[in-house]
C-alpha cells in the first residue's frame, strides 16, 4: 500500500504536494481528496503514489471525496495544459475541477403530488375531477396533474392545503434524454453526404476509427456543415461512445439546440456560463458515468470528465472567443486536438473561414480537408459589392450612405430582413467639448469613454467604469458644447429609426440588459422574421441562421484593418465573409453592401471577388515570409503594476536577460496599445521564435533568470497570443 501521495490542488501552485496515506485509505491516482493545507482543509487530487517513500513527519490526507476521480486523460490533459500555457499546474487543475459552486442558485426541487388517503372537506365539481384523475394514487407532478383534469393548478393547491393530496419530493430530472442516432431526419444533399461520408469513413469497427485524426471542415456559409458534422456525432453515439461539440458562447441559441433535437430527438445536455449549482455537479457525475453521450459546451466544456470520448467537434474554429484570455492563457481549439490527441479520438474543425493555423494544417497534410464548396439546395452565396465612401457620402451628421439607405428600402418593400452590421458598441466611441477640446477619457484605463445613450452614461469598455454623462463640460464648463464623434450601434438605430419609423428594429448588442439568455431570446425574435432590421455588432455574424434575412449591410468595413495586429487582415476577412453570409440563407437569394474608404485595400477585395482562396494563399505567404504564425511562434509576456514605472523597470529587467539563442528574439519592454487598465500600467515583450524552437522551455529558462515580481507586480505570460492590446 502506498504510503505517500503526491496531492495537487487546484490553487496557483506549481507543484503537488506530499501527504502521508492514512493505513485503511486506499487511494489510487485521480482520487479527489480532502487534505489539510495550512489552517484550513481544502480539496486536491492524488497526482502520484509512492510505495517506498516514508510518510514519517507528512501531514495526512483527511479522506477521500464522494466524486468521480479525475481520468487519466484529464489529468494529462492538465499537465499538457500546464506545460504549455506556462500556468501553474494547480491553475490548470483548477479548470477540470470546478469546485461545485455554492454561489450557484440551486435548482428548485421538483415536487410532486399524491391522494392521502383523506377525502376533501370540501368537495367541488373540480375538486372530484382532480380527485379522480389522481384516485390511482401516482405520484404526477403538479402542473401535469390539473392538465389531466382538466382544472387550473389553483384547485390542486386548494387539494393540497385540503390535506386530501400530499406532495411528495420527485426524482431530479435527467440531466439529458439520451438522443437517437437513428431519430428519423432529413436526407441529407449529395455534397453533404459525402462530406458526411469523409468525416466518417468507412471504418466497420469502433477499433478501426483513426486515432487522434484531426480534420477541417471547412463548407461556405450556409453550407449545411451543422448537419454534416451531426451525423460523425450520430455514428459516435452508434458505437456506444460520447460526443463533445464545442460552440462559441453565445452561438448556442435554442435555434440551434432544437436543430439538434430535429436530428437525435431530443435536446443535448448543454454546458455553459449560465448553467449552475447543482444542474451543474450533475451533468458533470453524468458525463463521468458516460450516461449523458451527447455534451454541447462553451470552451470549458472540454474539461468535463468523459468516460469514453469519441469525438470532439470544434465549430466556428476560428472564433477568438475559444481565446481565454485571462488567468490560464489557453485556445479551446487547440486543446481540443491535444484532447482528441490523448483520448485517441477524432476531431473536427468546422468553419466557413478557417483560421490561417488550420488551413495550412490541412494543406500540408496534418489535418485532413472536407469541404463543402457550395451552399445547401444549390442556394446562392450573396453578392458583395462595395460603396465607396469618398462617392457616395452619407449627409451631414449621418452614418448610412445613400445607396445603403436605397437597398434598405427595397429590401423591406419586398417583405425581407435588412441586417446593418457595425462593430461597435455604445452610442459613440468618443466624446468631444467643442468650446475646449477636452476628450472624455478613464481613469483607470487609457481609453476613451464609450457614451452609451441607452444607459445615460459615458463607459469604459475596459473596466466597466461608468459616469454620468455631465450637462456641462467637467474641464471648462460651456453647456451645450459636449460631442458625440464618430457611431456605435445605439447611434445607427436612431439614424434608423428616423429614417424607418414604422418598422421593426433590434438592436443587439452584448452590453444590453438582460445579458445571454435575452440576447438568445432576441435572435429567435430576429430568426422567425418578427422584426424588419437588425442592427448588430460582431455577436449577430457568428453562426446564425436567419432565413428571412437578405440584405447585410456593413457600416464601416474599414474599422479592424488599421490595428497593427498580425492578425488584422484575417480577422477582418473573417468577420466581413461571415457577417455578409447571413443574407439568403433561405428561400430567397441576398446580398451584401459594404462602406469603405478603401476597395481597393486587399483584405476588402478578396472579399468582393468572393474568391476565399486568393485571400488564404497571399495571407498565408504574408505569414510565411514574415515568419509569423504558423511558420514562426509568438509568445508574449505582460509585465503590470499599479506605477508605470515600476512596470516598466521589471520589463527592462527582464529584457536585459532575455539572452536570445539564435532563432529566438525579443523585443520590448513596449508599453501595451492599452497602457493603464483597470489601474495597472502595462508593458508587452514579444518573443518570436523559428518553427522548430521549443517557446515553453526557453520561456522557462528566461523568467528563471530574471527578477521575481514582487508586491503587486504581475508577469502573465500568453503563449500564442491572439490579442495585442
Ligand atoms: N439536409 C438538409 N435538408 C434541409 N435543410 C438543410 C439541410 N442541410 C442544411 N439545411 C439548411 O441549410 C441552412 C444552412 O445550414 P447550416 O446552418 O448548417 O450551414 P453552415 O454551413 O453551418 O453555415 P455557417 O457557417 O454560415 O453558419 C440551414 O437553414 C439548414 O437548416
Ligand atoms: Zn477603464
Amino acid at each position: 500500500m502506498p504510503v505517500v501521495a503526491d496531492i495537487l490542488i487546484p490553487l496557483a501552485l506549481d507543484t503537488a504536494y506530499s501527504y502521508a496515506v492514512p493505513a485503511g485509505l486506499d487511494l489510487a491516482e485521480g482520487d479527489i481528496v480532502q487534505v489539510p493545507l495550512g489552517p484550513r482543509e481544502t480539496i486536491g487530487v492524488v497526482w502520484g503514489l509512492d510505495e517506498r517513500a516514508s510518510g514519517g513527519n507528512l501531514r495526512p490526507v483527511t479522506g477521500r471525496v464522494e466524486a468521480p476521480p479525475l481520468s487519466d486523460a484529464l489529468r494529462k490533459l492538465v499537465d499538457w495544459l500546464a506545460r504549455y500555457t506556462l500556468a501553474p499546474k494547480g491553475s490548470a487543475l483548477a479548470m477540470a475541477l470546478r469546485l461545485p459552486d455554492e454561489t450557484a442558485r440551486n435548482e428548485a426541487p421538483r415536487i410532486g403530488v399524491r391522494t392521502s388517503g383523506k377525502p376533501p372537506a370540501r368537495q367541488t365539481a373540480a375538486r372530484s375531477k382532480v380527485m379522480a384523475a389522481a384516485a390511482d394514487g401516482a405520484v404526477r407532478g403538479k402542473s401535469a396533474l390539473a392538465k389531466e383534469a382538466g382544472v387550473s393548478l389553483s384547485v390542486v393547491d386548494g387539494l393540497i392545503d385540503d390535506g386530501a393530496l400530499e406532495t411528495v419530493a420527485l426524482m431530479p430530472e435527467p440531466v439529458a434524454l439520451p438522443p437517437d442516432p437513428d431519430h428519423p431526419r432529413v436526407p441529407l444533399s449529395d455534397a453533404q453526404a459525402d462530406a458526411a461520408h469523409a468525416l466518417i469513413g468507412n471504418a466497420p469497427s469502433p477499433t478501426e476509427v483513426a486515432a487522434g485524426e484531426t480534420i477541417l471542415l471547412e463548407g461556405v456559409t450556409g453550407s449545411g456543415k451543422t448537419e454534416v458534422y451531426f451525423e460523425a456525432v450520430a455514428e459516435c453515439v452508434r458505437r456506444g461512445r460520447q460526443a463533445l461539440v464545442l460552440m462559441p458562447e453565445i452561438a448556442l441559441t435554442a435555434q440551434f439546440l432544437d436543430r439538434f433535437a430535429g436530428r437525435f430527438g431530443v435536446r443535448p445536455a448543454t454546458w455553459h456560463s449560465g448553467v449552475g449549482g447543482k444542474r451543474r455537479e450533475r451533468l458533470r457525475a453524468g458525463v463521468a458515468a458516460g450516461e449523458v453521450s451527447v455534451v454541447v459546451g462553451a470552451r470549458s466544456a472540454l474539461f468535463l470528465p468523459f468516460r469514453n470520448l469519441g469525438l470532439i467537434v470544434v465549430d466556428e474554429e476560428h472564433e477568438t472567443a475559444y481565446k481565454q484570455e485571462d488567468g490560464v492563457h489557453y485556445h479551446a481549439r487547440d486543446m481540443a486536438v491535444v484532447r482528441g490527441k490523448i483520448e485517441g479520438c477524432p476531431v473536427v474543425l468546422a468553419s466557413a473561414t478557417p483560421s490561417i493555423e488550420s488551413r495550412v494544417n490541412a494543406q500540408s497534410g496534418r489535418y485532413r480537408h472536407v469541404a463543402l464548396p457550395g451552399r445547401f439546395g444549390g442556394r446562392p452565396l450573396p453578392d458583395i459589392a462595395a460603396i465607396d465612401m469618398r462617392l457616395d457620402k452619407p449627409e451631414r451628421g449621418r452614418f448610412l450612405s445613400p445607396p445603403m439607405v436605397n437597398a434598405v428600402k427595397a429590401t423591406l418593400a419586398a417583405g425581407d430582413q435588412a441586417l446593418l452590421f457595425l462593430n461597435r458598441r455604445g452610442y459613440a466611441p468618443l466624446t468631444l467639448c467643442r468650446a475646449c477640446g477636452h476628450r472624455y477619457q478613464c481613469r483607470n484605463c487609457s481609453t476613451w469613454l464609450v457614451e452609451h445613450r441607452f444607459r445615460r452614461a459615458l463607459v469604459c469598455h475596459q473596466c466597466g467604469y461608468a459616469e454620468r454623462k455631465p450637462e456641462a463640460c467637467t474641464e471648462c464648463g460651456a453647456f451645450d458644447h459636449l460631442t458625440p464623434c464618430g457611431p456605435g450601434v445605439e447611434r445607427i438605430a436612431e439614424e434608423v429609426t428616423a429614417l424607418f419609423p414604422e418598422q421593426r428594429i433590434v438592436v443587439l448588442s452584448s452590453d444590453f440588459p438582460g445579458g445571454a439568455e435575452r440576447l438568445r431570446q432576441e435572435l429567435e425574435t430576429v430568426a422567425a422574421g418578427d422584426c424588419d432590421i437588425v442592427i448588430g455588432t460582431q455577436l449577430v455574424a457568428k453562426g446564425h441562421n436567419f432565413p428571412h434575412l437578405t440584405l447585410v449591410g456593413v457600416l464601416d468595413a474599414d474599422i479592424g484593418l488599421t490595428s497593427g495586429d498580425p492578425r488584422a487582415a484575417e480577422r477582418t476577412f473573417q468577420l466581413l465573409q461571415q457577417v455578409t453570409g447571413r443574407a439568403g440563407r433561405g428561400e430567397r437569394p441576398g446580398r451584401a453592401l459594404v462602406q469603405t474608404y478603401q476597395p481597393e485595400h486587399p483584405v476588402i477585395a478578396a472579399l468582393l471577388s468572393g474568391d476565399a482562396d486568393r485571400f488564404y494563399e497571399e495571407e498565408i505567404w504574408a505569414r510565411e515570409a514574415a515568419g509569423l504564425p504558423p511558420f514562426g511562434r509568438l509568445a508574449a509576456l505582460i509585465v503590470s503594476a499599479e506605477e508605470r514605472e515600476k512596470a516598466e523597470a521589471h520589463g527592462q529587467a527582464l529584457a536585459r536577460v532575455a539572452d536570445p539563442p539564435a532563432g529566438v528574439s525579443v523585443l520590448g519592454p513596449a508599453e501595451a496599445p492599452l497602457a493603464l487598465v483597470r489601474g495597472r500600467w502595462r508593458f508587452r515583450l514579444l518573443v518570436k521564435t523559428e518553427r522548430g524552437i521549443d517557446v515553453q522551455s526557453y520561456l522557462r529558462d528566461w523568467l528563471a533568470r530574471g527578477p521575481k515580481p514582487r508586491g503587486n507586480l504581475k508577469v502573465a505570460i500568453d503563449v500564442d497570443p491572439q490579442s495585442f492590446l
